[in-house]
């Protein structure tokens, strides 16, 4: 059975849900890395909201992991790469709490307007400063968006009910997108020249860190008033505090800090600073349905190979999972063959689907082709990184379908470009379970992959089974199963048998001596 471990905080949905679908759960919150170092070997699953790191250093000692669940959207709290590169799928839930983190930023705006925290703390001292608290109205003000996405998006709808103009700073929002949402799209500087007030709804990236930095704050309109329910990083602190104090800005509301927690800061106290604890996804609404959303991911991909909103992998619904379990046990054997038996650079692998195939989802093949492939390269190859890794190495991957049944009802090719030229390998499904091999380079065959092999290129003459046989029994070694091959009778043939033992150097030099032998070597599944 499963294991996941929920680290942080979450709804105890997240935990009846794993439960009622065969997953053991352990809710553990609070532990330091240390801790959780020590103890994050035994779990297949790691469920967490924005405290948890998990570093580098934490998924080097996840030896069981497959899946990390965050329940929200940012994932700037996991090593991306570190845990691509173990073979670890990184999942989000993208919608979850989008709807609530936009109502705090419309929250935090209208606190802003009428400072109303101070006007709080003032009434509740018993001071009643009815002069000392002078607001401005929303209606007809301008908002500046910068990132318009789901939260932007919805920020932005909010914003238009409110009577307001928006404006919005995003490179990948198309104009077609801007009318949908009734938005003036604008250039960055556009928008800080014209902004009453500003949002943030982008993630922190190298384009998005700094992103109000000290210059750009000094292009604002004097007075703006700024909102950041995104990340910490997007603004630069100093600059926010040095601009409140000037009255450059004249206020601003954080909810997320370049240092979380956030339990000291130069803008704390400073007049027309607002602030909350990275609250913008607490509400009921929002961490039920990220419990439940990234409870059922993660237990779909733990029980059937599902993938829902992978951030490292293609998306593989539960439903599909298992009719494509033996497809990608097919591709990962094919992408082990061509790269076994090809030496030399390669500059292109195809993977073309034939028939029944052509209707599947093609990338997660195309993911099993490449980690089969790269793990003749490399140990570290797997169906997340692969992608990522053929791209490194130079290697043009090309998907072809062809929906036509040929000689088989269901077929897979795998074709790779090298200096000599290109050749392939092909494989079907026998009754849409088992995986065969049916081509080899142009010859038909049929055969199973299956644990060591040998595979024989000869001179297809009299007597040459016999003679590659008494070698073997010579040697000890043990035959399996026995695939015979050729281009014509005369010509070249080619063996696959599957034997015993792993082939030894000593085993394939006796080969090599065998009149008529022009390739022989050793393949392992
Ligand atoms: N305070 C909180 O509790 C929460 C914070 N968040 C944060 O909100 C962020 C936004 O969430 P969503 O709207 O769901 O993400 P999203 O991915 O739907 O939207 C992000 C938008 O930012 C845009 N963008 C990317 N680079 C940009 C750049 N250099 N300049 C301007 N725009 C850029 C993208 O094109 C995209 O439209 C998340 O990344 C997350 O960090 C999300 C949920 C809760
Ligand atoms: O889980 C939380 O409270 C934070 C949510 C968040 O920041 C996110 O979803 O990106």
């Amino acid at each position: 059975m499963p294991k996941v471990l929920i680290s942080d905080k979450m709804d105890p949905k997240a935990a009846q849900i794993f439960r009622e679908r065969g997953v053991e759960v352990d809710e553990i919150t609070g532990k330091t890395p240390a801790e959780l170092i020590a103890m994050i070997g035994e779990y297949d699953g790691l469920a967490i909201r924005s405290s948890t790191k998990v570093t580098a250093e934490i998924l080097a000692h996840a030896t069981n992991l497959k899946v990390v669940g965050r329940a929200g959207i940012g994932v700037d709290n996991v090593d991306i790469p570190a845990a691509s590169a173990k073979g670890v799928v990184v999942m989000n839930t993208p919608f979850g709490n989008s709807i609530t983190t936009a109502e705090h930023a419309i929250a935090l705006m209208f606190a802003l307007a009428r400072q109303l925290p101070e006007a709080d703390a003032s009434t509740q001292a018993g001071k009643w400063e009815k002069n000392r608290f002078m607001g401005v109205e929303l209606t007809a003000k301008t908002l500046g968006l910068i990132g318009a996405g789901n939260i932007g998006g919805i920020v932005a709808d909010r914003a238009r009910g409110l009577k307001m103009k928006v404006v919005a700073f995003d490179p990948f929002l198309t104009p077609e997108r801007a009318v949908e949402m009734g938005v003036e799209k604008v250039t960055l500087d556009e928008l800080l020249a014209r902004a009453d007030f500003i949002t943030l709804h982008t993630p922190l990236t190298d384009s998005t860190r700094n992103i109000l930095s000290a210059e750009n704050i000094a292009k604002t309109k004097k007075g703006v008033r700024i909102i950041n329910c995104a990340r910490g990083g997007l603004i630069d602190e100093a600059a926010l505090k040095a601009a409140l104090d000037s009255g450059q800005v004249g206020g601003a509301a954080l909810d997320v800090f370049q240092t979380e927690p956030a339990k000291d800061s130069p803008l704390f106290g400073t007049p027309n600073f607002v602030s909350t604890p990275h609250l913008g996804a607490s509400t009921t609404e929002a961490q039920v349905n990220v419990a439940i959303q990234v409870a059922e991911q993660m237990a779909d991909f733990l029980v059937s190979g599902g993938v829902t909103n992978a951030l490292n992998m293609p998306s593989l619904s539960a439903e599909e999972a298992p009719k494509l379990k033996p497809y990608m046990a097919l591709a990962e054997k094919l992408g082990s063959l061509v790269g076994q038996l090809t030496t030399g650079s390669i500059g292109r692998i195809s993977i073309h689907a034939e028939g029944a195939a052509a209707e599947l989802n093609q990338k997660p093949l195309v993911q099993a082709v490449l980690a089969g492939f790269l793990r003749t390269q490399t140990d570290t190859a797997n169906m997340v990184n692969a992608p990522v890794l053929a791209r490194e190495r130079g290697i043009e991957v090309r998907e072809v379908r062809t929906e036509r049944e040929g000689d088989y009802h269901t077929l897979l090719r795998v074709s790779v470009k090298t200096e000599a030229g290109e050749r392939s390998v092909a494989g079907t499904l026998f009754g849409d379970a088992a995986p065969r091999i049916v081509e080899l380079f142009g010859i038909k065959v049929e055969a199973d992959l299956d644990g060591p092999m040998l595979y024989v290129v000869n001179e297809d003459a009299p007597g040459f089974i016999g003679r590659l046989g008494t070698a073997l029994g010579e040697a000890g070694v043990n035959i399996g199963t026995f695939h015979l091959g050729r281009r014509q009778a005369g010509g070249e043939a080619v063996l696959l048998l599957s034997v015993d033992e792993p082939v030894t150097a000593d085993l394939l030099a006796k080969v090599k001596a065998l009149p008529g032998v022009k390739v022989a070597m050793g393949l392992s599944f």
